[in-house]
């Protein structure tokens, strides 16, 4: 039975050793606790590292325990963990990902290490892995991990989820390795962000470091479809609100209550993480305390830290600033019977965290930079009366979708200090409102809906690939699509014209059809209804054109000329008013691009780079690509990366349309269609039931066949009309 291979740094255990006896504990971690009731089911199984470095016998031990929990361990030595993990993992990548440029570091020598490790990993996946698998591989650790399994199984179905933000392509592309970690990832067949942002980031960086156009969510990489999406991590609502409300944590709550007295609480709880703002929010509770007196003696923070990656210097200092604060807020404020800071640097099981989410009054969530942020989704599952007041960093993923917690700027202290104030003084009507509408959310979407929805997303895509990958056009397919041509009684072909019928040529005004071309045209148009369907202007297709019998549509269908008729123009046009805006900004690249020239169509924009230097003219193709792209959201416009071009159109033209109000009303038996780029893609889609469908050259498409050139479009042309 085909099985789920679940891949992460960290395994759901965590190996410790007491006095030469080896302990196993459940990892703390978003990821650890997500995913762990997943890999546990029939023959799944989770590949990951045990967080510890142990001698050879110990592995032994440990890999047949692990076998038993369905867990294969990786393991790594003290210097692997230094330098791949503690290193480039930690201070290269991390820091990186959550915009903290001052704490990145790039060492060769642990970008190496990262590389080998990534290896480690595909080796481990290699040895267990059988055809039909489908391999999900986990965060940022792990990067290079789906480009090294593609190169050894290139069939095989690979998902990616990254669980911390994918940051700008401003910041991503500071780091030297930035291409190879790119590639590294495209291995994958489909890749999962926690939020659009995200998502729209690590596509832009595609498209300007390694050169990969993007339509929509989609990539093609040599010939593969990638997919991106947005799908953000949901937990176990009913795990949480069970534990909430059972009696152990109902007493837990009890008799901590007795203990603390009183006093109104804020929770705050996350790993000894510089990305999580834990200083920040002491300074903002130290000064709510400061500003507003009335409340000293009647609020406390509960505070609680996991110890994290602390051999990390930024860590270790981060460590030594929190345990200052709290000391220097507790020596401010602090009383015999008054304690503003109860402050607890270690991890709790979740019988213990229910009852802190139940007792705190406010949860206070305000991370400089979060992927997602399960915490707070734990605190709202757990809220049993439906009350409480949740402050949310706007930089958690979380915020995305908890509209109605206290939204707040981890920057702007001001507004920290008010939120407080804010939050002990919500009326329990709008807390439960609120509440409700937040559990609400988090009960809809839960782990379990997310890990079926990337995998049904990961298998639906890969039915796609699969179905949509070319037929290259063999000799017997070819007779056959002859065979039927020649029974035909009603044909009609549509033929694109530059790369299709004709060659690429360094000026597009140089492409007058030659002899041959011309008498095949002749030829064909009477035997079948020909219609050349091309994105080119009417006047280059009239000159070339006009003299034999057969139709053109022009500009990608906003003008069209049926044989020995004149020349019309779709009616149902929208505005030429987007055009100003757009041709200075490709003026604008035009100026800074020597060989670039602007081609003004009545309703298109063309900007062609066939001129220009190689890499010059993919580095300003990109670059204006993007800028288009940005100016022109809302628009309802179109930017295509052609072939050495990049043209902006109106969104509601394209071939596929133009193709069918062509056949409307019609009874053709025979429909054929050729074409070599982007826009001939919306023929096939549009005519894919109805038509032989050709692409010209190689790549992902949805047409039916393949031919490598326009020599072979030709050789075929001639063959159906010699079968006549
Ligand atoms: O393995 P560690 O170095 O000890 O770190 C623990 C995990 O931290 C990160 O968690 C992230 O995943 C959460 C779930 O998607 C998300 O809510 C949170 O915002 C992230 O920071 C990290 O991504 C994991 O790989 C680590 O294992
Ligand atoms: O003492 C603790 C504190 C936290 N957690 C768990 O650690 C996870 C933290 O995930 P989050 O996404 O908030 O942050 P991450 O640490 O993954 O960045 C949550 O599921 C918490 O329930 C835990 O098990 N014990
Ligand atoms: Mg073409």
């Amino acid at each position: 039975m085909a099985k789920t291979i679940i891949v992460s740094n960290r395994l759901p255990i965590r190996i410790e050793k007491e006095e030469e006896e080896l302990i196993y504990k459940t990892s703390e971690g978003g990821l650890a606790t997500g995913l762990g009731s997943i890999y546990k089911e029939n023959d799944n199984i989770w590949i990951g590292w045990p967080g510890i470095s142990l001698e050879k016998e110990e592995e032994q031990e440990v890999e047949e325990e692990l076998i038993n929990r369905n867990m294969r361990p990786v393991f790594l030595s003290e210097s692997e963990v230094q330098e791949f993990y503690l290193g480039f993992s930690n201070q290269t990548l991390w820091p990186a990902f959550h915009y903290f440029i001052h704490h990145m570091r790039f060492k060769e020598k642990e970008w190496i290490a990262y590389m080998q490790a990534n290896q480690k990993f595909a080796d481990a996946i290699s040895k267990w892995l059988e055809p039909d698998d489908t391999i999900w591989v986990h965060d940022y650790q792990l990067m290079l991990v789906p480009e090294l399994l593609r190169n050894k199984f290139p069939n095989v179905t690979i998902g990616f989820f990254q669980h911390i933000p994918f940051p700008s392509y401003e910041v991503f592309r500071m780091i030297p390795w930035r291409k190879k970690l790119l590639n590294g990832l495209l291995g994958a067949d489909f890749i999962g962000f926690h939020t659009y942002d995200d998502m729209r980031h690590f596509l832009s960086s595609c498209h300007r470091l390694a050169g990969y156009s993007y339509n929509r969510n989609q990539i093609l990489v040599k010939n593969r479809l990638v997919e991106v999406d947005s799908l953000p991590m949901g937990i176990d609502y009913d795990k949480y609100a069970e534990s909430a409300g059972s009696q152990l944590a109902k007493a837990k709550e009890i008799s901590y209550r007795d203990s603390l007295g009183p006093q109104d609480l804020i929770l705050s709880m996350d790993r000894l993480d510089y990305s999580k703002g834990i200083p920040g929010r002491l300074r903002a509770f130290e000064k709510f305390l400061g500003e507003y007196p009335e409340y000293q003696g009647r609020v406390s923070m509960f505070l609680i830290v996991v110890p994290s990656r602390d051999k990390v210097p930024s860590y270790k200092e981060l460590k030594e600033e929190v345990e200052f604060l709290v000391g220097h807020i507790n020596g401010k404020y602090g009383t015999i019977n008054y304690v503003p800071i109860h402050f607890y640097y270690r991890s709790f099981p979740l019988d213990d965290l229910s009852a802190f989410y139940r007792m705190c009054k406010i949860a206070m969530i305000t991370p400089n930079r979060d992927g997602m942020n399960l915490v707070s989704k734990e605190y709202i599952a757990s809220r049993e009366n439906v009350d409480g007041v949740l402050i949310l960093s706007e930089m958690a993923g979380a915020s995305k979708e908890l509209s109605d917690a206290l939204l707040v700027n981890p920057n702007d202290e001001a507004q920290m200090v008010l939120s407080i104030k804010t939050a002990l003084e919500m009326p329990l009507s709008e807390q439960k409102r609120r509440m409700s509408s937040m559990q609400k959310t988090v009960q809809k979407y839960t782990i379990f809906q997310w890990v079926d929805l990337f995998i049904n997303n990961l298998k639906d895509l890969k039915k796609r690939q699969l179905a949509m990958a070319t037929k290259k056009l063999n000799s017997g397919l070819k007779e056959k699509l002859v065979e039927e041509f020649k029974k035909a009684k009603e044909p009609i072909i549509f033929l694109d014209y530059d790369g299709t019928l004709v060659p690429f040529h360094e000026d597009p005004n140089d492409c007058a059809p030659d002899e041959e071309l011309t008498g095949i045209l002749k030829k064909l148009s009477k035997i079948a209804q020909l219609v050349i369907i091309s994105g080119r202007k009417a006047g280059n297709l009239d000159l070339w054109l006009s003299d034999l019998d057969i139709d053109l549509i022009a500009e990608h269908g906003i003008k069209v000329k049926r044989a020995g008729k004149d020349w019309e123009e779709n009616e149902n046009l929208i505005s030429n008013e987007w055009k100003t805006e757009a041709r200075s900004i490709m003026e604008f690249y035009i100026q800074r691009t020597p060989g670039a020239f602007l081609e003004e169509k009545d309703h298109t924009l063309v900007w062609h780079y066939r001129k220009v230097e190689k890499g010059l003219g993919d580095l300003r193709s990109r670059e204006l690509s993007s800028h288009l792209k940005h100016f022109m959201t809302n628009k309802d416009l179109n930017v295509i990366d052609g072939d050495h071009v990049v043209e902006v159109k109106p969104s509601a033209i394209n071939k596929g349309k133009a193709s069918l109000e062509r056949i409307k009303g019609q009874n053709y038996d025979y429909i054929m269609v050729f074409g070599d780029d982007r826009t001939d893609e919306d023929t096939f889609e549009a005519l894919t039931d109805k038509a032989h469908t050709i692409k010209v050259g190689s790549g992902f498409s949805f047409a039916k066949f393949a031919v490598e050139n326009h020599e072979e479009v030709r050789s075929l042309l001639q063959d159906m009309i010699d079968a006549k």
